[in-house]
């Protein structure tokens, strides 16, 4: 028999089966495939928990790693060798024996304001009283209505196609969405305006990809050196550090916002209250080699300046 220079074990890339997981783990495999022309990359699709359970509110399944954990089992049984995820969904904390093997060029991380046709020619600050906006984000909800307190807010679930067809059946005026789902899903003539930091902060990791592996397997952290993104993975660590200091066991209106510039990286934070009545926010810059401190001691300042309350207050509710 001739050798053959692809005789390696296939490298087998796990992935949730929804359109937009799909998308990004063919991007990572062509990336993959490209570096390692000697190599296959095998996808293998499974269902989450939450892509089952689609008639709850996210925000009151509050359970972590909804869309992750079927994946992570899939690591540590050795069904999978890589788990790619949207970093937004990945949890701050991992399972004993995984860890966050790279994170990927991030693109538009920005949230999207998309409108029904008749509203076209509108911007958001001109939506007329009683608008409804469909969001099943906590954070999108608590930032807009601390500055819009006149829109409505409806609750909406199911991938960016379900949300798109609710809202152009006339069930929702506007919608907001992760801008990054809609251009990976070759859709970004449907963003009608960018939401701007001023008004909404985004969600830690939004518009990354975080690749989870087993932790020690060297062959595969290699492999994922060639997708890593440094200035991606700066920023994402600090708004990841600062997120793993403040959250406490369920969903909050956290967002942020992060820079780079020279070697100088800049997070904004932001913690409000659920009505939006109350909204902390600052920022704070030191050198990228510090993103975990960075992170870690803006939200002792948020803290300080009252955000412990109302994590608080929406933990007691939680309970409740
Ligand atoms: N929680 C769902 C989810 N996870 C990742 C994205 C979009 C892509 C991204 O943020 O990287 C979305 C959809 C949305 O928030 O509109």
């Amino acid at each position: 028999m001739t050798a053959v220079s692809t005789s390696a074990r296939p490298v087998r890339i796990g992935t949730r089966k929804s359109n937009l997981a799909m998308v990004q783990t063919e991007w990572v495999q062509a990336c993959l495939q490209e570096h390692f022309p000697n190599r296959t990359f095998a996808i293998e699709a499974m269902s989450t928990q939450g892509d089952k359970i689609l008639d709850v509110a996210l925000s009151k399944i509050g359970d972590k790693g909804l869309f992750t954990k079927e994946l992570e089992l899939g690591l540590l049984d050795r069904q999978v060798d890589l788990a790619v995820h949207s970093l937004k969904d990945l949890p701050t904390h991992l399972p004993e024996g995984l860890t966050l093997g790279c994170i990927t060029e991030r693109v538009e991380p920005a949230d999207a304001l998309v409108f029904h046709p008749k509203f076209a020619d509108r911007q958001l600050a001109a939506l007329p009283e009683g608008t409804v906006v469909g969001t099943s984000s906590l954070r999108r909800l608590a930032q807009l209505r601390h500055h819009y307190p006149h829109l409505v807010f409806k609750d909406i679930r199911g991938n960016l196609n379900t949300r798109l067809a609710k809202l152009d059946a006339g069930e929702y005026d506007a919608l907001v969405l992760a801008a990054a789902g809609l251009q990976r899903l070759g859709m970004p003539d449907r963003i009608h305006q960018l939401l701007p930091s001023e008004i909404s902060l985004h969600a830690v990791g939004q518009g990354a990809l975080g690749i989870e592996c087993r932790e020690g397997d060297t062959e595969i952290l290699e492999l994922l050196k060639a997708l890593e993104d440094e200035h991606t993975r700066d920023r994402c660590l600090a708004e990841r550090a600062l997120l793993r200091e403040l959250e406490g066991g369920c969903q909050v209106p956290i967002g942020v916002n992060s820079s780079i510039e020279d070697e100088t990286l800049t997070l904004v934070g932001m913690v409000a209250s659920l009505d939006g009545q109350q909204l902390i926010r600052d920022t704070l810059s030191g050198s990228v080699a510090d993103a975990d401190t960075i992170g870690r001691t803006l939200a002792q300042k948020l803290r300080e300046q009252g955000a412990q309350a109302i994590l608080d207050a929406i933990v007691a509710e939680a309970r409740s």
